[in-house]
């Protein structure tokens, strides 16, 4: 694989109209060489819109996007990239390894890749299987499988742990962290803050369209002031007074009777919670 030390993603001002409603508006974000980039935003807040928009599947309405040095669905950029976007679509009536097949004649990638794809992603035994006998887990890394036929520099995944069980989610996970430690660049969407944190190096966080933050997930860790924009306030307060109270119970419930009045301290959680309204 060669590195560029440019970023490998630069968006500046991205915005996406569909019809009345701007599902992404003016998101900047930097994806650098190497890491795992989680995009973290909850549902509707525009992530599979701005993922569809790296991979070229869609254009922009404004702004710049630039992939790997050249612009989204670029021949040059595409054979340099490999994606998942929503659920994989193949085949239910062939098997994993026809599915694979087919995707590998269609771009040219030599039949060996297939072997070591399905080994990376651990389906090597259920490979002969019908597709449709897969479990969720089993399919999405298929998924990942094709996504990563082409030896991609670039993968990008959209919900790459939704729907999946525990098990299927800890699997995942560590697959997505081992391509990252492979030196392969990773953009995956999650609404998971904590899934962010156990696999991401940075994050870059939407909501409603619009990117609220970027931080290193170091960041996140440490004890910082944690500081929610919120309109109307009073609803807000109550909102987070009902979190507080279902947190301690949860805690109670693991660690037995509290010694103290005073909540006992997760060591990922923000220092303190403050919430202001937004900027008008
Ligand atoms: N093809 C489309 N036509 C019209 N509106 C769309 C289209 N695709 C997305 N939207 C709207 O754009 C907004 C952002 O959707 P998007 O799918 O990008 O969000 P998301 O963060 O990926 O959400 P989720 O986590 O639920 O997948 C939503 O309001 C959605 O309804």
């Amino acid at each position: 694989m060669t590195k560029t030390a440019e970023p490998l993603v630069r968006v500046t001002g991205l915005t996406k109209q569909y019809g009345d409603t701007l599902a992404v508006d003016g998101v900047d974000l930097t994806v650098r060489p190497g890491e795992v980039y989680g995009f973290l935003g909850p549902n509707g807040a525009g992530k599979t819109t701005t993922l569809r928009i790296l991979t070229g599947l869609i254009s922009p309405t404004s702004g710049t996007v630039r992939v790997l040095g050249g612009a989204p669905g670029q021949a040059q950029v595409l054979a340099r990239t490999g994606s998942m976007i929503e659920s994989p679509a193949f085949y239910p009536y062939l098997s994993g390894l026809d599915n694979l097949r087919l995707l590998a004649e269609y771009a040219a990638v030599p039949r060996r890749r297939i072997e070591e794809v399905l080994t990376l992603v651990d389906l090597a035994d259920r490979a002969k299987d019908r597709f449709s006998t897969y479990s969720l887990g089993m399919k999405q890394r298929l998924g990942v499988a094709a996504a990563l036929l082409k030896d991609p520099e670039l993968v990008i995944l959209d919900e790459p742990t939704n729907g999946l069980d525990p098990a299927g989610m800890r699997d995942m996970r560590q697959l997505i962290r081992e391509l990252g430690t492979e030196g392969r660049t990773v953009v995956l969407s999650s609404h998971l803050l904590g899934e962010v944190q156990q696999i991401c190096d940075r994050v870059g966080i939407i909501s409603a369209g619009r990117m609220v933050a970027e931080h290193d997930v170091d960041d996140l860790r440490n004890d910082r002031e944690l500081v929610i924009q919120a309109r109307p306030l009073d609803r807000a307060h109550s909102v987070l007074r009902g979190a507080r109270r279902s947190g301690s119970a949860g805690r109670r419930r693991r660690r037995g009777p509290r010694r103290s009045g005073r909540a006992p301290r997760c060591p990922h959680r923000p220092r303190a919670a403050g919430v202001r309204p937004p900027p008008r």
